[in-house]
């Protein structure tokens, strides 16, 4: 029996841990891929991005000829050969093969080698991969974004999310001449993006903190607060920093807290390669007890549904039910800004979020909690949003948005204003 490509066994390993125990991978990525080199790393971790990105249409691929479910690891192993040889054009004995060696080496996998092969062969032969749908979302979350958007819109969402995204930079000064520099144009908002999935610790710029990955979406908010330089500003829920590190080159005195030691680690490190300067504390941003600040910036911890581009694991892993728990957070959260800023401060808050739960409900709840708290919308006029985006409570992005440029991450972003000042 041939033995199985390590990266090919490494994200088989990966797609499993997402889809029977439920694990993102980003928590488990690293241990799995500990052993492999460089090249066999990222080539497993695509392998298993892309598979859990294309699952859906794999699985209608597999439908007609497949008279029972498969035990979910040959389920799998049969999704990851569906992956290689329509999407990366792999040759269909070298998928099909790869599949049955992986599916051997099962516990009890000798007896369904046979299946293995004959399905994957029956699909290889089946043309209209193309014409199959667009891979839907999981039922737990698919309804509560149609009950907010409409059918149309999770469509049109579905197709960004199947269409990846590209590498998008926040670049200190000079977005034209760093876009010409790196072969990427610069978006309305003021993000430069980068076309293909380059090595970015290679590229031109990284070494020195000239500028730092980050989407373009994600990149708002801090637009949003606009801080001026000497002001006091509160990052709540800081890391890994790319907020923070958008405060401090705005040159704000900037007080960045998270609750993760680890993750802190990663904004500090971050701060010295960019040369930027901010005093990390880490604490519960619900029990801190300083300032008050001139501005607090809100990043709350979400479902992250709003990153599935990126993160097409997250549908898997994920079943809704942790949700609620977030929500309860994200209320104490804002109130906890809400007491560290000084009267007549301003507060942004946002999510990389779909769900209106952790967007437009968390304002709407919060303003019928705080007399006197007020809505900044004129805030959310930072170029390059398109007026439409911004509804009654804050600014929806979604990631159909620019979708002929590439998309964006979904997001909510709000901005308030304590009374008094
Ligand atoms: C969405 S991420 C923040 C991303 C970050 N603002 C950035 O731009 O890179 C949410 C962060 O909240 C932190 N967090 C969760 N609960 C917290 C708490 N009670 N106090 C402080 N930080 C918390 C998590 O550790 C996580 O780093």
């Amino acid at each position: 029996m041939a033995d199985p490509d390590p990266a090919r066994a490494a994200a088989l390993h990966l797609i499993g841990l997402v889809t029977q125990g439920r694990r993102l991978l980003s928590e488990v990525a690293d241990r799995v891929l500990a052993p492999l080199g460089a090249a066999d790393r990222a080539r497993a971790l695509r392998l298993a991005t892309g598979t859990l990105r294309w699952a859906d249409r794999a699985d209608r691929a597999l439908g007609p000829h497949l008279r029972m479910k498969p035990w979910p690891g040959v389920h799998d192993a049969m999704r990851l050969a569906i992956y290689e040889m329509f999407v990366e054009g792999t040759p269909h004995y070298g998928a099909v093969d790869a599949a049955v060696t992986l599916v051997r080496g099962m516990e009890r996998g000798q007896g369904q080698a046979g299946l293995t092969n004959a399905v994957l062969r029956n699909v290889a032969r089946q043309d209209g991969w193309e014409t199959l749908p667009v891979p839907r979302l999981p039922k737990w979350l698919r309804k509560p974004l149609i009950a907010d958007f409409g059918k149309s819109v999770v469509a049109d969402m579905e197709s960004a999310f199947a269409a990846g995204a590209p590498l998008d930079l926040t670049v200190r000064r000079d977005a034209a001449g760093w876009a010409a520099r790196l072969g990427g144009t610069v978006l309305p908002t003021g993000s430069v993006r980068l076309a293909g999935r380059p090595q970015v610790s290679a590229l031109e710029g990284y070494a020195e903190g000239a500028w730092w990955v980050q989407d373009a979406a994600a990149a708002i908010p801090a637009r949003v607060l606009a801080p001026r330089p000497g002001e006091t500003v509160l990052d709540l829920c800081a890391a890994p920093g790319g907020k923070t590190l958008q405060l401090a080159a705005a040159g704000a005195a900037v007080t960045a807290l998270d609750v993760s030691d680890r993750r802190m680690r990663r904004v500090s490190e971050n701060l010295a390669r960019c040369g930027l300067t901010a005093e990390t504390i880490v604490a519960d941003a619900l029990e801190y007890d300083g300032g008050p600040f001139d501005a607090v910036l809100l990043d709350a911890p979400c479902s992250a549904t709003g990153t599935i581009r990126r993160h097409p694991d997250l549908p898997y892993a994920k079943t809704g039910e942790d949700f609620p728990g977030l929500f309860a957070l994200q209320e104490r959260l804002i109130d906890a800004a809400l007491r560290l800023v000084r009267p007549g401060g301003r507060v942004v808050f946002c999510t990389c979020s779909l769900l209106i739960d952790e967007g437009e409900e968390q304002i709407r709840d919060a303003l019928a909690r705080h007399p006197g708290l007020s809505l900044a919308l004129d805030d959310l006029a930072v170029e390059g949003v398109d007026p439409a985006w911004i509804g009654p409570e804050g600014l929806r992005l979604r990631p159909d948005y620019w979708s002929d440029a590439g998309g964006m991450d979904g997001f909510f972003i709000a901005a308030l204003r304590t009374p008094g000042g």
